[in-house]
């Protein structure tokens, strides 16, 4: 049911990217490898065999990027550092010249009056630490907390806003369960282990942030709401399970304190009983959550799907992007509304939300029409200003993405940006998107 829209006064609008998929330069000034350029280096990985060799040269570009953040006008920047520009190794020596990069990047931000939103973790693990077991080596808590550290030393007095992961879900599904994503492992001991060390990690930052801190950090999780596909209780089960295994499994120990416990039941004796001490750092207090909304799932039981034993159903009637994804909107209004149900009043910013549409390789007369996107783009206003009707607490949006990038394994092959790239010759091209996105922030989401 469409609402008047409205939204906050200071309502935080901005744009969302991470380092691998926009900066290229993967190991220039002295950065390290991640276990995305080993991902990438593997036969039959990347979607047509693209890389993050060059991607949309952000590291060479940023102040034009910039700029172009500035020409639509956008209030806030959230954007990934590179583990291994900071610690070639992971851990250990410090490369200035990393350091260096992000300080300028910052720099431009503010000096463009664009607040800086950084992401410490966005799935670049230094290739270092992964020959040392990476996210399945308890150890790793330390490593992440001590390369943390180094950035709120280095950049707190200008970054007020820091988020520790992003979605440790698919780190942990896409790069240890299913093996889609980098390191590509499939392994259920190994996905447990991993999403574990990944929320210690999380916590122990956190609490490292407490000490040298003077801002807000909080986490990054993607949500994808669950609806059964019938009221039979085998579909309601299946939905459950999903909701716990997808949604509740990292915020549930963060607010409440322990796991679902179908996770327990999902994972049979390759879920451990986790120390309670590990609850303690887990559940550290945060100043806000980040929200990645894309679609919904509608779910039936399917004994034969490891190890879930879930499947989604396809809506005949629906809209799917690109990336075959339901056009949900009503979604983005339910996820909000059940975090405040479930865990209570913490802020919230959508930290991501977009659309892959076809978009062609070039612009053309210096426009690319996007119109699905923009349809996307208005209807998910509609439900985001739902939720705040609803006395849902969140302070801002941050559109996926600024900018076409490698999108992970599929490579370059889907566009979620509002400004077009043509990779052939790095040129940008704000899309109809850009425009309309431009017109939301200055006018608050009133043009809408
Ligand atoms: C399953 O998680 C979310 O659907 C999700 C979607 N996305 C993400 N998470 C990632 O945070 C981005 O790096 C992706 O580029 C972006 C688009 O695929």
């Amino acid at each position: 049911m469409s609402q008047t829209i409205q939204f906050p006064p200071d309502f935080l609008w901005g744009s969302a990217t991470s380092a691998y998929q926009i900066e290229g330069s993967p190991l220039a000034d002295g950065a390290g490898p991640s276990i995305w350029q080993r991902f990438c280096a593997v036969p039959g990985n990347m979607r047509d065999g693209d890389t993050g060799d060059i991607a949309c040269d952000h590291y060479k570009r940023y102040k034009d990027d910039v700029a172009l953040m500035a020409k639509l006008g956008l209030k806030a920047y959230r954007f990934s550092v590179s583990w291994s520009r900071i610690l070639p190794q992971g851990r250990g020596a410090v490369n200035q010249a990393g350091l260096d990069f992000y300080g300028k990047l910052i720099d431009e931000l503010l000096a463009h009056g664009i607040e800086p939103m950084v992401t410490l973790y966005h799935w670049d693990l230094p290739a270092a630490l992964d020959d040392r077991g990476g996210w399945l080596n308890p150890d790793i808590a330390d490593w992440f907390t001590d390369y943390a550290r180094i950035l709120f030393q280095a950049f707190d007095g200008r970054v007020k806003s820091w988020a520790t992961l992003n979605e440790p879900w698919v780190v942990t599904d896409g790069g240890y369960m299913h093996g889609t994503l980098a390191p590509g492992h499939r392994n259920l001991h190994e996905a447990a282990l991993a999403s574990h060390n990944l929320m210690r990690a999380h916590g122990s930052a956190v609490k490292a942030y407490r000490e040298i801190g003077r801002h807000q950090i909080g986490i990054v999780v993607n949500i994808e709401p669950k609806y059964p596909a019938s009221q039979f209780q085998e579909d309601l089960d299946a939905t459950r399970r999903a909701d716990a295994y997808m949604n509740r499994q990292y915020l549930d120990p963060i607010f409440l304190g322990s796991y679902p416990p179908e996770l327990k039941q999902m994972f049979g004796d390759a879920w451990p009983e986790w120390p309670a001490a590990d609850f303690e750092l887990i559940g550290q207090k945060l100043d806000f959550v980040g929200i990645n909304y894309y679609t919904r799932s509608v779910v039936r039981n399917e004994p034969s799907n490891w190890p879930l034993k879930v499947a989604p159903v396809r809506q005949p009637q629906a809209t799917y992007t690109e990336t075959g994804w339901e056009v949900f909107p009503q979604g983005l209004t339910d996820t909000l509304t059940s975090f405040k149900q479930r865990y209570g009043d913490t802020p919230l910013y959508i930290m991501e939300n977009g659309s892959a549409f076809y978009d062609p390789p070039n612009a053309e007369n210096g426009r690319v029409h996007d119109p699905l996107r923009v349809d996307c783009l208005r209807k998910n206003m509609q439900a985001l200003s739902n939720a705040l009707a609803q006395g849902v607490n969140v302070r801002g949006y941050m559109v996926w993405s600024l900018l076409d990038n490698l999108e992970w394994s599929l490579g370059f092959s889907k566009r979620f940006g509002i400004i077009h790239v043509n990779f052939a010759t790095q040129q940008r091209t704000l899309k109809d998107s850009a425009y309309l996105y431009a017109d939301i922030v200055a006018s608050n989401g009133a043009c809408l």
